[in-house]
């Protein structure tokens, strides 16, 4: 293996984030290296959740720059960022939960989908072609998340674990270089914090897929991060592996110390 460090698919160049009074985000910056998982965390309230609707592009910033892919998204619009290469998951599940499990994959597939309307409304030979294909790469995942057997069903009549999994599905059929997944173990049980574990290692090893994971189970982060970046009142307090963050300090400390700063 080379000992080349890996080319960043993200950079964050110092985001800047207020909300009136408040400083969500302070000049914050770091590379997230390609085709790996990188964690995000800290405290509550400490920016991860603002830092994601930046690179979604629902929020703006004030000030710095994002680069992905060697791009700045800064002036990209929302709807773009599924065709460069970004999707997401939510803390609340964001489906259309009266649409069969199929349907919610296809829509996922169609939001990257170089076909237009007219085209798709005609059923133009390439268009009809095209259809073929996201059935098919639909069909495909649905068998990798284990979903074939629900295809039809509505998925508001899920368990809620296999709704995720049906999020995640929908995420991945736009083909994304990066994954964003906001806080995906909220809500599951221990053998589906397992599996997800092993779906974002797999995401990673087997689809090529950059993951930045926002997470309070700090088990799941640890073990499936290769880079840690540490938030705390909207500034990076550290990054680095996840030995390194464990032991770190000022990591610590913002986990640990409201009392120390209560006594001091
Ligand atoms: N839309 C908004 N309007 C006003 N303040 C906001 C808004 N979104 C976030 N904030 C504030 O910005 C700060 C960072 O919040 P954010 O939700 O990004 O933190 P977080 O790390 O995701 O927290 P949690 O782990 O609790 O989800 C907080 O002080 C929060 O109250």
């Amino acid at each position: 293996m080379s000992n080349q460090p890996a080319s960043a698919l993200l950079s964050v160049r110092d985001i800047t984030v207020r909300f009136g009074g408040i400083v969500a985000l302070d000049c914050v910056s770091f590379d997230v290296p390609r085709n790996k998982v990188c964690g995000l965390i800290g405290p509550n309230g400490a920016g991860k959740t603002t830092l994601f609707n930046c690179l979604s592009r629902l929020y703006s910033y004030q000030s710095g720059d994002l680069q992905f892919d060697g791009q700045s998204i800064t002036n990209t619009p929302v709807h773009e960022m599924p065709r460069i290469g970004v999707g997401r998951t939510f803390q609340n599940l964001a489906m259309f939960k009266t649409m069969t499990v199929r349907q919610n994959v296809m829509v996922g597939a169609h939001s990257c989908s170089n076909k237009g309307f007219i085209g798709n409304m005609l059923k133009t030979p390439s268009s009809r072609l095209e259809e073929k294909r996201l059935t098919d790469d639909a069909n495909a995942l649905m068998d990798y998340l284990k979903l074939s057997e629900y295809a039809d069903n509505i998925v508001g009549d899920l368990p809620f674990g296999i709704q995720k999994r049906v999020e995640f599905a929908r995420a991945l059929a736009a083909k994304p270089k990066m994954l964003l997944l906001d806080e995906p173990a909220a809500g599951l049980n221990h053998t589906e914090m397992n599996d997800l574990g092993t779906f974002i290692r797999s995401v990673r090893d087997d689809m090529g897929i950059t993951v930045l994971l926002v997470e309070h189970h700090m088990n799941l982060v640890m073990a499936v991060s290769d880079w840690i970046v540490v938030l705390n009142f909207g500034k990076k307090i550290a990054e680095g592996t996840p030995e390194e963050i464990q032991q770190h300090p000022e990591v610590i400390r913002a986990y640990l110390g409201d009392g120390d700063r209560e006594a001091a």
